[in-house]
């Protein structure tokens, strides 16, 4: 019987790879046809060309990345249709009828949400387990309980499953979990997209499976809007973004951006570390009024006389008056400081052309006259360099560090923080104390300080200039171009000149040719998303979202104006010195509605594990629940106390034996003062460093293991609050076995 079902799901799942390869060859042919048979004449044409062969390579993509794990499910409904479930949809190219589901439409739902008691029109279950394209096994629950013989249990094969997935070696990257998704989780999956959903879990309630698995599922049901804007997923640091970096590529999804608080303005990349005081302080709301005002004294008061002499010319002197009305006017409309360089170049170059007329004795040029003049002068050093000095053009990331190496400013623009708090916040070197030079900026900010370089990015405004220079490059090799298509058109005689129309001809035909040689802006959405700091998304996933300043939620807000996100974390894994011990306290100040939703099953942590970890939640906060985990797990924890000097040999001991002994990955969590140590010595004990992660309880966030090794669990960092949730992450993170070492003092 069960031979039987194999057999019948294997030459489905064979039935299932020939139409892929067939469709992805298809598609493949599709996208070059698009390419080579392009014959419109304008810009449209052009984007509509683009889009197609997008469309087609996109399919081809999610074609060839589906074939691991195509199919797991089937259901067979009360109607007698029976639909199979997989990572995609597909139809029979022939007859059209429809071979596999793909686990996001909703038809599908019932896979996840069926029981006993509400079939929801199902009279059969099937979970289809497979290696590879062999189908290995099949499990059939039976929802329709009159079909079943008494002694016939319901419910088979749902656990197995489940089980069998959480029992898994892991890798270094997060699976994906379409076959095994649970109720609970399927419901906030599939939530609408509008509005902020807030999605609160213990530790291993698969917050970060439900919120990658969201991504898929909303630029599957919301295609059209959400390939065009882009989703953002904000994760707390680069190991966890390599981390989960695999999920959405293996359900073929690549309109997404993904960032960390340190790389949340594109271009940079912040590496330096905050004490936790100082990222405390920086991350407070009032830090946008510190912002404002340094912003505002780089704005440089123009009250000086400025007297330009252009080679052989008599002088010509603008008065601070003339400088102060072109300021007014800039600052009654509101254009930001970068943004309102070439407005202010304009005026006070056309106030020049004025004085010329006047020295010279001439009527004042106007027109296309006047921008030629107004080009000339702007290309004169002496006036380029007096415009600068004027209105120069701001670099928000060197205001911010110099607000934080500076004293005097820092004194200055934070009148109301404490001389302790500003203490904190100063960082080594201070300008003009070590010779640093000013453009060692980059290397100086702090994932902290990125929220506020976005503060002030705003407040200044994007320089305009590099984008209009970009369109004239681009106009210039365009006409380049045409001159050359033309030259070649001629050289193979494919079209005489004799007439007008001809002409007219011609010179398309040279245009057409010159467009198909010049590269437009090809990028994807997601590529143009990633280098704009402006850019709207169309919804913003936050992982770890316990973790946000009040000044990241405020940068992150600005890139989903429309408020459409999923917010995931635990209050209770909170690592940030400012203890903000409600959701409430954490987002309520700037953002006034939210739907919550709650995760409760652990899939990750052992049953005894979690009892290690409870007395830390109960600390933490007695009122949150306990995730419950859903298996036992097969080894008791252990812990060990040795002598101080035995800390870093031990755990590196109970590492190595615990990848000879077991498959699948160790993680050594220690305080920082002891990973140098541990990492010569697995160095020493030839350890396979690809399946020995070592790190601090901080960087282990969202992270899990086969194994921990977790050394000095009271001396993880921070103090208070923070300690005790870094306690209780790094007590989390494994999946099969804890071993605790500490020492005796
Ligand atoms: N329905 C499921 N089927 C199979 N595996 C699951 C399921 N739900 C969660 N998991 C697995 O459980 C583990 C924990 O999930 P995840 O990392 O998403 O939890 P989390 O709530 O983000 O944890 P934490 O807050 O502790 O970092 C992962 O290995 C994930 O793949």
């Amino acid at each position: 019987m069960q031979n039987d079902a194999i057999a019948e799901e294997q030459d489905h799942l064979d039935r299932l790879h020939d139409v892929i390869r067939s469709q992805s060859d298809l598609e493949e042919r599709r996208s070059e046809l698009a390419l080579r048979a392009f014959d419109g004449d304008d810009d449209s044409s052009f984007s509509e060309r683009d889009a197609l062969v997008a469309h087609h390579r996109q399919r081809m993509v999610e074609l060839r990345s589906s074939s691991y794990g195509l199919l797991f499910g089937l259901l067979e409904r009360e109607t007698d249709e029976r639909h199979h479930i997989g990572r995609i949809g597909l139809r029979d190219p022939e007859s059209g009828d429809q071979l596999l589901l793909d686990w996001r439409a909703p038809a599908s739902r019932p896979f996840y949400t069926a029981t006993p008691l509400r079939p929801e029109g199902l009279r059969l279950r099937r979970r289809i387990g497979t290696a590879g394209r062999r189908v290995t096994e099949v499990h059939d629950e039976v929802l329709d309980t009159t079909m079943l013989s008494d002694d016939e249990p319901s419910g088979i094969g749902e656990s197995g499953a489940l089980l069998a997935a959480l029992g898994r070696a892991r890798t270094k990257h997060m699976a994906d979990i379409v076959d095994t998704i649970q109720a609970e989780q399927d419901a906030i999956i599939r939530a609408p997209l509008p509005g902020t959903l807030l999605v609160q879990g213990g530790p291993g309630t698969g917050k970060t499976a439900v919120a990658l698995h969201r991504a898929a599922y909303l630029l599957y049901e919301h295609r059209e809007r959400l390939m065009r804007s882009v989703v953002l997923i904000v994760g707390p640091n680069s190991t966890f973004l390599d981390y989960i970096s695999r999920v959405l590529p293996s359900l073929g999804e690549t309109a997404v951006v993904l960032v960390t608080p340190a790389t949340l303005v594109p271009g940079l990349d912040a590496h330096a570390e905050d004490s936790l005081e100082a990222a405390e302080l920086k991350g407070r709301l009032r830090m946008a009024d510190v912002v404002a005002r340094a912003v505002r004294e780089r704005q440089v008061p123009l009250d000086e006389p400025v007297t330009i002499r252009i080679a052989g010319d008599g002088p010509l002197r603008v008065t601070p008056g003339v400088l102060r009305r072109i300021k007014a006017g800039i600052e009654r409309s509101g254009t930001p400081h970068n943004e309102a360089k070439l407005r202010f170049d304009r005026a006070v170059l056309t106030h020049l052309i004025g004085l010329e007329a006047k020295r010279d004795g001439f009527e004042p040029r106007t027109g296309e006259d006047a921008d030629e003049r107004r080009q000339e002068l702007s290309e004169e050093p002496e006036v380029e360099e007096l415009l600068d000095t004027m209105w120069p053009i701001l670099e928000p990331a060197e205001i911010i560090d110099r607000l934080f190496t500076d004293p005097e400013l820092l004194a200055r623009v934070a009148p109301d923080h404490t001389e302790e708090e500003r203490r904190l916040l100063l960082r080594e070197p201070v300008v003009g104390t070590d010779g640093a030079g000013e453009t060692d900026w980059a290397a100086r900010l702090t994932p902290g300080d990125i929220a506020l370089v976005d503060e002030a990015a705003e407040l200044i405004g994007e320089d305009q200039r590099p984008e209009l220079e970009r369109q004239r490059r681009a106009a210039y090799e365009r006409r380049h171009d045409v001159e050359y298509a033309r030259s070649v058109l001629e050289m193979i005689g494919d079209i005489s000149i004799d007439d007008e129309a001809q002409d007219d001809d011609y010179l398309r035909s040279a245009q057409d040719l010159a467009d198909r040689q010049t590269v437009e802006d090809d990028r994807s959405p997601a590529e143009r998303a990633a280098s704009d700091r402006t850019w709207v998304y169309g919804h913003v996933i936050i992982d770890e979202a316990q973790e946000l300043t009040p000044m990241l939620l405020r940068a992150v807000l600005r890139r989903g104006p429309n408020r459409s996100m999923t917010l995931v974390g635990d209050i209770n894994q909170q690592s940030t010195s400012a203890t903000r011990s409600s959701w409430q306290e954490l987002l309520g100040p700037q953002l006034p509605r939210w739907t919550e939703e709650l995760l409760t099953v652990n899939y990750r942590t052992p049953e005894q594990i979690m009892a290690l970890a409870d007395p830390v939640r109960l600390e933490l906060d007695p009122d949150s629940p306990a995730p419950v985990s859903i298996r036992r797990g097969e080894e008791e924890p252990v812990q060990l106390t040795v002598e101080p000097a035995a800390l870093a040999p031990t755990a590196v001991r109970a590492a190595v034996d615990a990848i000879t002994a077991h498959a699948g990955i160790a993680g050594v969590i220690a305080p920082r003062a002891l990973l140098a140590e541990i990492d010569t010595l697995l160095a020493d004990a030839g350890a396979d460093r690809a399946r020995v992660w070592t790190g601090t309880a901080r960087e282990s966030k969202g992270l899990e293991f086969d194994s921990v090794v977790l050394v000095q669990p009271d001396a993880l960092g921070g103090t208070g609050h923070a300690a005790l949730s870094l306690r209780y992450v790094a007590l989390t993170r494994a999946t099969q076995r804890l071993t605790v070492v500490d020492s005796s003092s």
